[in-house]
């Protein structure tokens, strides 16, 4: 843990223009849906980051040949020739990312059987898999959970299959389209998650030569094929590390240009984040002439000066505020004067964090209820949901250990709008999401260091 550690020299503003790749939560699941491909497929904009490297391991681990393209960021996979991996080589991705889960459906597909591993992922809540394992079932596959990890076989084949998600979950949705898009017969999934990550992943299974109809409602009809091609695809931006770094620009009073942001997928935080007093505007996304170099476009954040406002509001689903920008923003919070409610829906464990910036010298208090909006799954199960920011608040330099990828930027956030030297511990766990983050710290004049 010690070499891990970043230290922090705060209270200088983050400015100047850094740039996000293709978004980690689209991204990771592009590249499972290429094992469902009997031709290579071509993914652009890939970011430097752990999951897709666990994604990538886990790929070759099952024959799937990757290699670089012509491009910086662009990987071409080959899935040839699919083969089994033997329990011992996979679990050594045990615990280290979410996307396993998904390989489910497309190596049933592939092989006749899987094995997934235990699953890592942010620590904001007990994060069951139910939704997918009852999916699956319907599938037509056997799962066997074992100490192990999970054992999956498909006796007689994946059928297509009616499916009602009890909560529009990300993963589930893409566990139900990654397997019904090779199931016999149609599938039709209702309560499905339609953040753009998904409608992306759609796209892409499309451009395979799927049939995915998004009806209104969150209803989903997928009519099964025999195969399915490989694809090329340009996936969309990270849309919560550009709002990471939007909210960085936020709380330590700078002005940073995130190019590659799309402002289409940013629309719920680009209402807060002018809310709360922030300024942003939408640079040329206009695409190059041919024979010109064209201007690449983004989003300019900048702390337009005076006071920040405090606001409330709930995190949700697509089109909701996202949970995954939570973080970082209310470390932009404990500046604006007032009170800021946040009431967190989506995840039950996802303030803890909060203690840290407490530490620090700002004034959060979490509660069990659910405040300053509709009731959600969690009012009635004793989790401290709710958050009270009281701000301005002046925050001081601390020693700080991150807990998970989102809490670990908005510590890292914490300690640029602070006053003093802050040590960060675990900084590495910022890599599974964001790529080279100490580069574009630097790009943006932040004294960071390592030891
Ligand atoms: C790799 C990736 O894309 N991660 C994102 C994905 O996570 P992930 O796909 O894991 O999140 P889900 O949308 O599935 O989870 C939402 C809620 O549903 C619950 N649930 C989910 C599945 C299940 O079988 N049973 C169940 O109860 C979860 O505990 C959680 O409370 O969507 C989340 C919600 O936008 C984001 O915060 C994560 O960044
Ligand atoms: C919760 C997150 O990711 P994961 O699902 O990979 O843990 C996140 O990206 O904020």
């Amino acid at each position: 843990m010690t070499d891990d550690v970043l230290v922090v020299h705060g209270g200088t503003p983050l400015s100047g223009q850094i740039r996000v790749r293709g978004a980690k939560n689209l991204v990771s699941k592009a590249m499972v849906a290429t094992l469902l491909g009997d031709e290579p497929s071509r993914l652009f904009d890939v970011p430097r980051i752990r999951d897709v490297e666990v994604v990538r391991g886990l790929l070759e681990l099952h024959g799937v040949k990757v290699s670089d393209g012509v491009e910086d960021g662009e990987l071409v996979f080959d899935p040839a020739n699919v083969e089994s991996a033997s329990t011992d080589e996979i679990n050594v991705h045990a615990g280290s990312s979410r996307i396993p889960i998904l390989f489910c459906g497309p190596l049933l597909h592939r092989l006749g059987h899987a094995f997934i591993p235990d699953l890592g992922g942010c620590h904001i809540g007990p994060r069951p898999i139910d939704f997918h394992i009852q999916a699956l079932r319907q599938f037509g596959a056997v799962v066997d959970k074992t100490p192990e990890g999970m054992h999956l076989t498909a006796p007689t084949g994946l059928h297509g299959t009616k499916f009602e998600l009890p909560y529009p979950s990300v993963g589930a949705t893409e566990q139900v389209l990654l397997t019904a898009v090779l199931a016999e017969g149609v599938t039709e999934l209702r309560n499905a998650a339609v953040e753009p990550e998904i409608i992306d992943l759609i796209c892409i299974l499309q451009k395979m030569g799927a049939i995915i109809k998004v009806h209104t409602d969150r209803v989903i009809e997928v009519q099964g094929v025999a195969r399915l091609s490989g694809y090329t695809h340009r996936p969309i931006p990270d849309r919560i590390e550009a709002a990471s770094w939007a909210a960085a620009a936020l709380a330590t009073r700078g002005r940073v240009e995130v190019l590659g942001a799309e402002q289409a997928d940013m629309m719920t935080f680009l209402n807060v984040f002018r809310s709360v007093g922030g300024a942003y505007e939408v640079t040329d996304t206009r695409p190059p002439r041919v024979g010109s170099p064209g201007q690449e476009g983004g989003i300019r954040f900048w702390h337009p000066g005076g006071e920040l406002r405090a606001v409330a509001l709930e995190t949700d689903v697509h089109p909701g505020f996202m949970t995954d920008w939570q973080q970082p923003l209310v470390v932009a919070l404990t500046q604006a004067r007032g009170l800021s409610i946040v009431h967190e829906t989506v995840y039950e464990q996802r303030l803890g964090y909060t203690e840290a910036l407490n530490k620090m010298g700002a004034t959060i208090q979490v509660y069990r209820d659910c405040l300053g909006g509709t009731p959600c799954r969690f009012g009635r199960r004793n989790f401290k949901h709710s958050a009270v920011i009281a701000g301005p608040a002046k925050l001081h330099a601390a020693d700080l250990v991150i807990p998970d990828l989102r809490a670990g930027f908005s510590h890292l956030i914490a300690a640029l709008a602070a006053e003093g030297t802050s040590r960060v511990y675990g900084v590495d766990l910022i890599n599974r999401g964001y790529e080279d983050f100490e580069g574009k710290l630097s790009a943006l004049g932040a004294h960071v260091e390592r030891p």
